[in-house]
C-alpha cells in the first residue's frame, strides 16, 4: 500500500496551515509527523483520511479507486467521537456492520483485547476519559484496514495503558501507520520522522 501526497496545501480563511506538503508514505512504516500546538498535524492527518479537502493538491491511494480510499483507513482521533449513548456491545455490532471491524470480532475478545472488566449495561458515556480512549484505539486496533492514522493516541493514558498500546501497535508493524504528536514515546516508536514546519 503507498498513499501518495503531492503539493498538499490547506489554508483557513487566509493563512495557510500547510504548504507544498509532498510526501509517499508506505506500508511496514512508522510515520510520525511533528510539530509546535496549532501547527497543523491533525488538519494533515485530516488531509491523509480525506475527511477534508486541500485547496490545491492531492492525496492518492496508489492501485486504489479513490471512492474505496476511505475503506482502507482507521482514523482514531480525540475529535473523532463514539457514540455515548451505546453500551459497548451496540457499538462494536455497529462497527461490524460499517465492516470498520472484521464479522469475527466478539465482545468478549474485545474485552480481552482491551483488558476491560465485562459490564455489558454500561453506556460508553460512562467510562472515564482514558477507557473511552481506550476503546477507541481498541477499535482501531482491531480493525483489519491497512492503513493506520492516529492522532495524539496516548494522551489521557496512564503507564499501563501506554505500554498495552504500544504492544498492541508493535504488533502491527506490517500496516502503514501515521501519527500526528509531541509526545516523544509515540515519535521514538516511528520509523520516520516528519515536522510539520518543514511545509509552511
Ligand atoms: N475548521 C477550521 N477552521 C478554521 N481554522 C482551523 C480549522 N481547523 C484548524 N484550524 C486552524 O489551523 C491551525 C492548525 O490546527 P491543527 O489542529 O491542525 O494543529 P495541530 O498541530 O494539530 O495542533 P495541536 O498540537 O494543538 O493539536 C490552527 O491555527 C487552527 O486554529
Amino acid at each position: 500500500m503507498e498513499i501518495l501526497v503531492q503539493n498538499l496545501s490547506k489554508k483557513f480563511r487566509q493563512e495557510f496551515v500547510i504548504q507544498s506538503f509532498t510526501y509517499s508514505f508506505h506500508s511496514g512504516n512508522s510515520y510520525a509527523i511533528t510539530g509546535p500546538n496549532g501547527s497543523g498535524k491533525s488538519t494533515l492527518l485530516q488531509l491523509i483520511a480525506q475527511y477534508t479537502l486541500p485547496n490545491k493538491g492531492s492525496v492518492e491511494m496508489v492501485g486504489i479507486d479513490d471512492e474505496l480510499a476511505y475503506s482502507q483507513i482507521t482514523y482514531a482521533a480525540p475529535y473523532v467521537e463514539l457514540i455515548e449513548e451505546y453500551t459497548l456491545q451496540e457499538h462494536l455490532e455497529l462497527l461490524k456492520k460499517n465492516k470498520y471491524l472484521p464479522p469475527s470480532a466478539s465482545i468478549e475478545s474485545f474485552e480481552a483485547f482491551i483488558d476491560l472488566q465485562p459490564n455489558r449495561f454500561k453506556l460508553i458515556k460512562n467510562y472515564s476519559s482514558g477507557m473511552r480512549q481506550k476503546i477507541k484505539l481498541g477499535f482501531a486496533l482491531l480493525s483489519d484496514r491497512p492503513v493506520l492514522l492516529l492522532d495524539e493516541p496516548t494522551t489521557n493514558f496512564d503507564e499501563q495503558a501506554k505500554e498495552w498500546f504500544f504492544k498492541r501497535l508493535n504488533d502491527q508493524r506490517e500496516k502503514l501507520i501515521i501519527i500526528a504528536s509531541n509526545e516523544i514515546s509515540e515519535i521514538t516508536f516511528c520509523s520516520e520522522k516528519i515536522s510539520i514546519s518543514d511545509f509552511k
